[in-house]
């Protein structure tokens, strides 16, 4: 297989844009109509996420010996869409029309089966994890809403009954769907670690016109039910045993991951007695948006823990203000220290850099690539990344 020119081949059609997305999904829904209902009803904010995705995970297809398990999560995770074996050759298809539609003579018969070879390859590991995972676990998790309420001013919280177990563990992420906007998906990360009566508990950020958390905020009430993915990602979680000191770095409702890492060692702590030494930075743009004060305060009480709350556009707050990145990398000596970063991609990026600056190893900072779920919900809403690919693989956001 000619890797570089799929490659090539996949820039060529990419460059073109808006007309070839539009062809992909024309010849994807005229002859398949019944694959119409995956997608939401406006495409406007889906546009070229499953077409941009297909093509980089099979322009991708070498590094699938290394490491499979992305491309077997997006598998396993598309059944929630009711994705099913007979619905991959139908996007193959439409790819491939697509690709010799833009291509006209530089589209060769080796390119054409270079192409397929690669897209069965990628389809064949996704439809295998996917039947694997049926033996197990539901395409998706049923939930109902227990409570909502407002946090500070732009901050809900949301608690959810599973119907059946969903097992995750601290730091991880999924996606939730719920019934007013059916099937725009959007990221969250429990707040909190797993409690004995299986509530989920969510930090959600309400954004000014953001179709998705606007109409949590609005319109979702006890009584309600919605949809989970499974749970994803590892960047973020730890294990409680054999950790060791933690700097927890949080913009926002970033915050929510990192929390449930507190605790998931406060629990430890309470039947071992021991922790390590735990710094969590909070960073807000206003005293109201430190949304969680009260619980971080009474939470400094354990000895294991600091918390210490950072303002970045209110000159007035009393305690340390600027870029938490930049507060956190100048208060201390982190050697020895692993850090754990959650927030908006340009948080994320700036706290890494202020960290390295100041010495910290790059190997021992730790992060998922989120990034925007839609437009319309600006940074507030979040994709967590998988593992080796970057976020704008994900075909379902
Ligand atoms: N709700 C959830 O379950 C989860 C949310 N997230 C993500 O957390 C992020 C939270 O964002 P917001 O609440 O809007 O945060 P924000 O915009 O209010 O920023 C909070 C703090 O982050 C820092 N910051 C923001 N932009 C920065 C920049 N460009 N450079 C350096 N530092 C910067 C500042 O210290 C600021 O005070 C979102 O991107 C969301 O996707 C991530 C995981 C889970």
């Amino acid at each position: 297989m000619n890797i570089s020119a799929l490659q090539a081949s996949w820039r060529a059609v990419v460059e073109i844009g808006d007309d070839a997305i539009q062809h992909f999904y024309s010849h994807l829904f005229l002859a398949h109509p019944e694959v119409r209902d995956m997608f939401p009803v406006s495409m406007s904010t889906q546009r070229d996420r499953f077409f941009a995705a297909l093509g980089h995970i099979v322009t991708n297809v070498e590094s699938l010996g290394d490491d499979p398990s992305f491309v077997q999560h997006l598998g396993r995770d598309h059944r929630r869409f009711g994705v099913v074996a007979a619905h991959y050759p139908a996007a193959g298809a439409s790819l491939l029309a697509t690709l010799e539609h833009f291509h006209g003579d530089a589209w060769t018969p080796e390119l054409a089966a270079d192409w397929g070879a690669a897209y069965e390859a990628v389809a064949g590991l996704m439809v295998a994890a996917a039947a694997d995972a049926e033996k197990d676990t539901p395409p998706w998790w049923d939930a109902d809403v227990v409570s909502v309420q407002r946090k500070g001013l732009d901050f809900v919280l949301v608690e959810l009954q599973p119907r059946i177990p969903f097992r995750y563990r601290p730091g991880q992420s999924m996606a939730i769907e719920v019934p007013q906007r059916p099937r725009q998906w959007r990221y969250v990360s429990p707040a909190a670690a797993p409690r004995p009566d299986g509530v989920l508990e969510l930090h959600i950020e309400v954004i000014p016109g953001g179709q998705v958390t606007g109409a949590i905020a609005r319109d979702l009430v006890p009584g309600h039910s919605v949809k989970l993915g499974a749970p994803i990602g590892n960047r973020l979680t730890i294990d409680p045993d054999t950790c060791g000191d933690l700097l927890l770095i949080a913009g926002g409702s970033g915050l929510a991951p990192l929390r449930a890492v507190i605790q998931q060692l406060d629990q430890r702590w309470g039947t071992s007695g021991g922790a390590p030494n735990v710094l969590l930075f909070h960073g807000a743009r206003n005293r109201a948006n430190l949304y969680d004060h009260d619980y971080l305060t009474h939470m400094s009480s354990r000895e294991w823990f600091t918390y210490v709350p950072v303002v970045s556009e209110d000159p007035t707050f009393a305690g340390h203000r600027g870029l938490v990145g930049t507060v956190a990398a100048e208060m201390y000596w982190w050697e020895g220290y692993t850090a754990l970063v959650c927030g908006s991609p340009p948080m994320v990026e700036h706290t890494i850099g202020e960290l390295t600056r100041v010495g910290l190893d790059p190997e021992s900072i730790s992060y998922e690539d989120f990034a925007p779920a839609a437009p319309s919900d600006s940074t507030r809403t979040a994709i967590p990344s998988g593992t080796t690919n970057s976020l704008e693989v994900h075909p379902w956001r």
